[in-house]
């Protein structure tokens, strides 16, 4: 996992790495105040560091998705839900089996903060924290998705979501720590 903040060419390809020159990477501290929590889950000790994440957070249910043309149905039409701004009212919480990706986060200062995925990453985005998702360039992740409830999926897009109880809650949260 790599977390930095992303450059202004909002213009060319998302699924670039869209650095800032000079970088400017983020800590895994700086995340945990947004919210953001992170486990590296490669290595042989792995699986059983997700089982124990699993378990302490409650997380009883699971699915996979394999994020590729032609593996994904309505692959298109998804890749472009993922990369609209949202949150949800709920944890989203993935482990990368295997390939990677792009999720950006919003800062305290509305800047994004984009966080590389790749093979053994588990990351925790909070409910309530506006986020997208991109493939990069390499076109394919598989991840597991987790989840405390009955897998779902429903995302409330900005605006419309400002005035939800999901973020309010989260901004209350997020101006405390
Ligand atoms: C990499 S998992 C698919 C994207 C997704 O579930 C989501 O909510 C993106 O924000
Ligand atoms: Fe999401």
């Amino acid at each position: 996992m790599r977390a930095y903040y992303l450059d202004h060419d909002t213009g060319s390809n998302p699924r670039l790495p869209h650095e800032r020159n000079p970088p400017a990477s983020l800590t895994e501290a700086e995340l945990n105040k947004l919210g953001v929590l992170y486990w590296d889950c490669s290595g042989p000790e792995g699986q059983a560091k997700l089982e124990s994440v699993a378990k302490e957070r409650g997380y009883r249910n699971r699915d996979e998705v394999r994020i590729a043309p032609g593996l994904l149905p309505d692959y298109e039409k998804k890749i472009k839900m993922f990369f609209d701004e949202h949150i949800h009212e709920d944890e989203e919480i993935r482990f990368a089996l295997e390939g990677s990706g792009y999720f950006d986060v919003r800062s305290q200062n509305d800047d994004w903060v984009r966080i590389r995925m790749e093979k053994g990453d588990l990351i925790v985005l909070p409910a309530g924290i506006y986020h997208r998702f991109t493939p990069d360039t390499s076109d394919y992740i598989h991840v597991v998705r987790l989840f405390t409830d009955a897998p779902k999926w429903e995302a409330i897009n900005r605006p419309l979501a400002d005035s939800t109880v999901a973020r309010t809650a989260y901004l209350q949260h997020t101006n405390a720590v």
